[in-house]
């Protein structure tokens, strides 16, 4: 199914504004209905309080039933407590004026259920039709019923609020004229009216209705940007309202170029999957974004539609715990970092590094200490002293390779000495190693394959003939054996615990990370691949890269975490979210507590549904690390192939397919660029022909009559055009503006902008993706174009950024022509 041909009702539909005089009096109106909402509201938190109130005391009862039902009770309260208190902002937005319904049926919240009208609701007559209205909805953020349980508010979300979307003047259904409502607070401050049956309006059985207004969209789309996105909830349009209410079963795919919505979409409908269905997605919605700076532009919708708390919204570089990305590959590196063939070289060096230098990966744990206390000079540890079962004195002890693993075991039992040598140790190693498991996991058959070893070569087999002695006489004898500290530090030493850090700091070795990816990677990418690696100490601390974190939870995956003695509880991010951090519940102090392990691994895994925003970005490896947090999840992936940065497509699209598994698919495609003015969106689409020819640019929604302005910046003036345009910027618009350069430039277009306010932010070109501004400023577009394979796309996202007005400045690379105007973006 696609949501093509979207009808521009705004810019369609007449109307027929009748001067302040009507203005007022629809205003107060709708102020009427507010205050009457409001009145309900205070009701209800009244409501809410005595219901904590009381559940608070019901604790003091004191019985785990009686608990547990307080619990439940303050629960409940509180967060519907939090809503109602969260959503009194613009509570209210739309309004709809209907006729009756098709088949006279009313849905739980009273309001007609068919989207089409009655068939004798029209009435064509010798003066022309007429018709009544039968029901007029209000809608907004959340449901509210009066006392007598009739819908004062309809959530955005209900089946009866879509057609408040859904409605255009070409398939009208049964909405006459559909209302914005502009309010803060408590005060209405004014009404967008749409006629979406313009016939009908002077021929109303109760009079004509009044069309106040311009069109809720345009005024919506003309308002200056912040550093923080709005939500759209109060114009989201017909074809982006069917992505949002797309049924979750499976994968729901959107595309669409730049400025359609995608983000958005994706944001309501996260809020939208909630209210539809809370207890399923209990299991948490997680949104991945590309960057930190679209997490943050992008936080605060879900909150003012009402939804947080089940919603994760994380840049792609911040989804392993603990490990936030802080650089950016470069483009060569990155894209070797983010291919599939890393797959390979990471599992062979999650085995290799069982066999590196200790302190090179760095272990966990006791073999973290380069030497035991008990080392002899010649290396070799010996334990005398402890007793076997038998009155033969076991102990253990270990021959380490100076700065290596160690290459034998010793110990004492039945009174004489058994060694493992290097030829032997290793075989066990290849032994335990022969499957996929992860490393980690596989210490414990290790060190049972050990003790086998051990215990054949006392020659203890051969001296019991009856098995059940056998069997008691070896128990003993792993006991005592085990029970050594020496056994556990050659243990510790011969196969650490291996962090997925460490494993990554070793392959900063360039003979290593060669001989690890041996036949996948050429000298030339292991070189470049050591080398950006080379930032991390030892057992990997320091600053990682966006592509380092996708490597880092593969290695998770590939080491694996072993169970570890439970923790102290952490503070579980849904009670702060609701408001009830303070309170811990009966539940959380009788039921085993979770260790932090334990927590990471089911974040990883547990989501119920998976949104991924620009999805053409992201790399084969990536792919893989969203792909184990959604495996039983249903998901909605939104990108725009023209605006992708990962050089090789079909590489991403196989990893992809992975991720999302045989589910089945349902498509849109978005249509209407909201964001560019037609001047800026027509520049932009040039140098869509040359980065993806044949593709259909967006059609942009609105035009400003500025024209894009170009200025030259060569010979060193790069810096000073780019200033002096931001701050003619900064005087015309009303809101921000963006200074988009080559990603190699970043720190130095800062130097450029300073001291010009917060209104203005320089930016890398990789750095823009999703963002927006009142106006841009885009540095040499041939120094982004040259920055990568991909470099046009991300001109292309580059140029796609501001609402109102864009100026290039262009450098020694652009070879402008006598206006100033690139060589890219000529005809
Ligand atoms: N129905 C709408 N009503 C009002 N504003 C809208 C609507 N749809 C989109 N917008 C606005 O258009 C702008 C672009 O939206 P958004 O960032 O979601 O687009 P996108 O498709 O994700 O863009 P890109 O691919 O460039 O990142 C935002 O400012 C958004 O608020």
């Amino acid at each position: 199914m696609a949501a093509h041909n979207a009808t521009h009702d705004d810019r369609t539909a007449p109307r027929e504004d009748r001067g302040d005089g009507v203005r007022d009096s629809e205003i107060r109106i709708e102020q009427a209905h507010l205050d009457r909402v409001y009145h309900r509201l205070e009701e209800k938190i009244h409501e809410a309080e005595f219901l904590m109130d009381d559940a608070a005391k019901r604790g003091q009862v004191g019985t785990p039933g009686a608990l547990a039902e307080r619990d439940a009770q303050v629960f409940r309260a509180g967060v519907h407590l939090n809503r109602l208190n969260s959503e009194f902002e613009d509570f209210l937005f739309g309004r709809i004026d209907l006729l009756p319904g098709k088949d006279g049926r009313r849905g739980p919240d009273g309001a007609y259920t068919s989207v089409e009208p009655a068939d004798d609701a029209i009435r064509t007559g010798p003066d022309g039709d007429r018709a009544e209205i039968a029901e007029t909805l209000h809608i907004g953020r959340i449901g509210v019923l009066d006392a007598e349980y009739a819908p004062l508010v309809i959530d955005w979300r209900a089946p009866a609020a879509a057609p408040f979307y859904r409605s255009t003047p070409v398939a009208p259904g049964r909405v006459v004229r559909r209302r914005v409502i502009r309010s803060k607070g408590r005060r209405v401050l004014g009404v967008e009216d749409d006629l979406l049956r313009p016939e009908l309006s002077a021929t109303l059985d109760g009079g004509a209705l009044p069309v106040v207004g311009d069109g809720a969209l345009m005024a919506a789309l003309g308002q200056a940007r912040g550093h923080t996105m709005r939500d759209i909830v109060a114009s989201i349009q017909a074809e982006q309202d069917q992505v949002i209410r797309a049924p979750a079963a499976s994968v729901t795919e959107v595309e669409g170029g730049p400025g359609t919505g995608k983000t958005a979409v994706a944001l309501h409908r996260a809020a939208y999957l909630l209210y539809q269905d809370r207890r399923r997605y209990a299991g948490g919605i997680l949104v991945v974004s590309p960057t930190p700076l679209l997490v943050a532009y992008t936080e605060g919708v879900l909150p003012s539609l009402g939804e947080e708390g089940q919603v994760a919204i994380r840049a792609v570089g911040s989804l392993v715990e603990g490990a936030e990305a802080t650089t950016y590959d470069t483009p060569a590196v990155a894209r070797v970092k983010g291919s599939s063939r890393m797959l390979r070289v990471l599992r062979k060096a999650a085995r290799g590094a069982l066999e590196l230098p200790r302190g090179a990966a760095a272990p966990t744990g006791s073999a973290s200490s380069p030497t035991s206390p008990s080392s002899a000079d010649n290396g070799q540890l010996t334990v005398d002293g402890a007793l076997d079962a038998h009155g033969g004195r076991p102990g253990a002890g270990s021959g380490a390779r100076p700065g290596g693993p160690p290459e034998r075991l010793r110990v004492v039992a039945f009174g004489a000495r058994i060694e493992l040598e290097a030829e032997e140790l290793r075989a066990i190693r290849q032994n335990v190693l022969g499957g996929t498991a992860p490393v980690n996991l596989l210490r414990p058959r290790a060190r049972r394959l050990l003790l086998d070893a051990l215990w054949t070569r006392s020659g203890a087999p051969r001296r019991y003939t009856d098995p059940e002695l056998a069997a008691e006489a070896r128990e003993g004898f792993d006991e005592d054996i085990s029970s050594e500290d020496s056994f556990q530090e050659f243990l510790d030493a011969w196969w650490p615990e291996l962090t997925p850090r460490s494993v990554l700091a070793a392959m900063a070795d360039e003979r290593r990370l060669s001989r690890w990816s041996r036949r996948v990677l050429n000298p030339r990418e292991v070189r470049q691949v050591a080398r950006s690696l080379g930032r991390l100490g030892p057992d990997g601390q320091g600053a990682l890269s966006v592509h380092d974190v996708a490597l880092l939870d593969e290695l998770i995956t590939l080491l694996g975490t072993p169970a570890r003695p439970a923790a102290a509880r952490e503070a579980d991010p849904l009670d702060q979210l609701t408001g009830l951090d303070e309170l811990t519940t009966y539940a959380d102090r009788v039921s085993p507590r979770r260790s932090r392990a334990e927590r990471a691994e089911r974040e990883r895994a547990d989501y119920a549904h998976v949104i991924v925003d620009e999805a053409q970005d992201l790399t084969p490896m990536q792919w893989r690390m969203i792909g184990r947090r959604g495996r039983h999840a249903t998901w909605t992936v939104v990108g725009d192939p023209a605006q992708s940065s990962w050089s090789d497509p079909d590489e991403a699209g196989r990893a992809r397919d992975e991720a999302l598994g045989s589910r089945p698919r349902r498509r849109f495609t978005l249509t209407v660029n909201y964001r560019n003015p037609a001047e800026i969106a027509e520049l932009a689409s040039k140098v869509l022909t040359l980065a993806m020819p044949g593709t259909p640019a967006p059609e942009a929604v609105r035009s400003t009559g500025v024209a894009p302005r170009f200025v030259p910046g060569a010979d060193g003036g790069l810096g000073a055009a780019a200033r002096r345009e931001a701050v003619r910027l900064l005087a015309e618009v009303d809101g921000t503006v963006g200074v988009v350069v080559a990603m190699n430039r970043r720190a130095q277009a800062r130097q450029w902008l300073t001291g010009l306010g917060d209104r203005v932010v320089a930016l890398g070109s990789l750095e823009a993706k999703g963002l927006e501004y009142d106006a841009t400023v885009v540095v040499s577009p041939a120094e982004i174009a040259d920055e990568s394979p991909a470099g046009l796309r991300v001109l292309y996202v580059a140029l796609t950024r501001a609402t109102q007005r864009l100026t290039v400045v262009s450098g020694d690379r652009d070879e402008p022509d006598g206006n100033a105007v690139p060589d890219l973006l000529r005809d």
